[in-house]
């Protein structure tokens, strides 16, 4: 069994680069040898994985510069291991460049064998000795290219936010995506209250906070043992869940008594929180595509102490009102997404998506937008909800599916000061990690006419 952090860390990477996985399924792979490590290690061996994955472009540039191959022509294991030391060598400052290139040499010879370890010492001497010569593109000649270095996205994608946003607008939102956010939980208000469990979690973590909007969360840094390993965690006092998600459920407002449903449900994140709304009485229809999500979601819901979940395996594409027993009085639908919203929690997806998959994606939503809306009744509500601030995804779905259903219009909820800062002129609730340090989400409150 492998013990050290930082060839762990390689194992992670490459077997999450080199397959269709998402970063969490790679770790999850690598379990066992990461629950091995010491509590130290395992954090190294994390910062490590994240810190890659958030600064690879920039990583990259600086190795460009001392290597003689190019790094399209190196392999996956040695890549990943230059890019793991120069990142403890440029971001991290308790670890000397000196002890990180030995141990890179060591395994790089354990992996790559005795030439490519030589291979690997000779750049990663030179970039620690040099790497402060290295120059950016001018940030008024090249903005996009800019952003892409500096702050480490593809280059499509900092062209089109830059496109989007502005330049200083998308500098501001690359610089937040970077940095490490703080962990945030909603409160079960069906077992306990916001302050009582901040006071246990004050035990565990630091920097214990209530969200601003939120009602029900709380956020914290750097808890003492694994979250899953928390006395509350276990009891069902919370449930992890960034502030931007739980205010999408404060914009469907369900209210005790009613039919919900929850037609993207997944893990169940928000349908806890529409049970906590709903006090525990009526019905919900937890729907997803994905059985073995659902089979979570309920044996969560026990713990939760939630007793109106009834979950449903559905294909919304193909589903009709004659799948179900009844119209709805609201119907949250948290589409498949690109997930460019929360980049600062899953850096390793600005890697995987393409511009393709936008286009892909808004194409599916807005089908299952309209799949949707024929489940809602008559004078009931819609919330669609993405985790991405991309406006093919957003403002364009609404649109098109506005133009297209003239028995649905935009409802206004939100009318307070606290969460107007929150919404557009046109109605829309949007959230960025850089003006709110929240997920980057976007929703619309559609109501259907009521009968004349
Ligand atoms: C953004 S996630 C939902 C997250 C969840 N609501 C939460 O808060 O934890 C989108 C979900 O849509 C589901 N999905 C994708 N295509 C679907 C389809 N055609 N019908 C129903 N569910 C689908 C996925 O399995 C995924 O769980």
């Amino acid at each position: 069994m492998i013990k050290d952090p930082r060839h762990i860390a390689l194992n992670v990477l490459c077997s999450w680069h080199k397959a269709s996985l998402t970063l969490d399924k790679s770790l999850e792979n690598h379990s066992e040898e990461i629950s091995c490590l010491s509590k130290n290690d395992k954090n190294l061996c994390n910062a490590l994985i994240f810190g890659v994955l958030r600064h690879r472009e920039s990583i990259d540039h600086t190795l460009c510069a001392f290597s003689n191959i190019p790094l399209i022509k190196i392999d996956t294991a040695p890549l990943y291991l230059l890019r793991i030391t120069l990142f403890q060598i440029l971001y991290m400052d308790r670890i000397p460049a000196f002890a990180a290139i030995n141990t890179a040499v060591d395994i790089a010879k354990k992996t790559s064998g005795k030439k490519t370890a030589g291979f690997i010492n000779a750049v990663l001497r030179n970039a620690a000795k040099n790497n402060s010569k290295i120059t950016l593109p001018d940030p008024k000649a090249e903005p996009a290219k800019f952003i892409s270095i500096q702050y480490s996205l593809p280059l499509w994608l900092s062209g089109k936010w830059n496109h989007a946003f502005g330049f200083e607008k998308s500098s501001l939102l690359c610089r937040q995506i970077n940095t490490i956010p703080p962990i945030t939980l909603r409160t079960n208000t069906l077992k306990i209250d916001r302050q009582s469990l901040a006071q246990k979690l004050s035990l565990v973590a630091k920097n214990i906070d209530l969200t601003e909007y939120a009602d029900q969360g709380v956020s914290f840094t750097n808890p003492s043992i694994p979250i899953r390993e928390f006395e509350a965690f276990k009891l069902g006092l919370f449930q992890i869940q960034d502030e931007a998600a739980q205010i999408v459920t404060q914009l469907l407002s369900p209210r005790p008594g009613e039919k919900i449903l929850d037609a993207c449900a997944g893990l169940g994140g928000k349908t806890g929180h529409i049970a906590q709304l709903m006090e525990n009485k009526g019905i919900i229809i937890a729907a997803d595509v994905e059985p073995k999500k659902l089979e979570f979601l309920e044996s969560d819901a026990k713990k939760l102490g939630i007793e109106i979940i009834r979950t449903k395996p559905i294909n919304l594409l193909k589903t009709s009102i004659k799948d179900f027993d009844f119209y709805f009085d609201r119907v949250l639908i948290d589409a498949p997404c690109t997930g460019l919203g929360v980049l600062r929690r899953n850096p390793d997806a600005k890697w995987k998506r393409s511009k393709n998959d936008i286009a892909r994606l808004a194409a599916k939503q807005k089908k299952m937008l309209n799949a949707a809306a024929n489940l809602v009744k008559p004078g009931g509500i819609l919330v669609y909800a993405v985790c991405s601030c991309e406006r093919e995804e957003n403002e364009e779905v609404i649109h098109n599916f506005l133009n297209k259903r003239k028995d649905f219009s935009i409802d206004t909820h939100f009318k307070s000061n606290k969460y107007s800062r929150l919404m557009t002129r046109d109605k829309f609730l949007k959230t960025y990690p850089d003006t709110n340090n929240m997920d980057g989400f976007f929703a619309a409150r559609l109501k259907r006419k009521s009968r004349s």
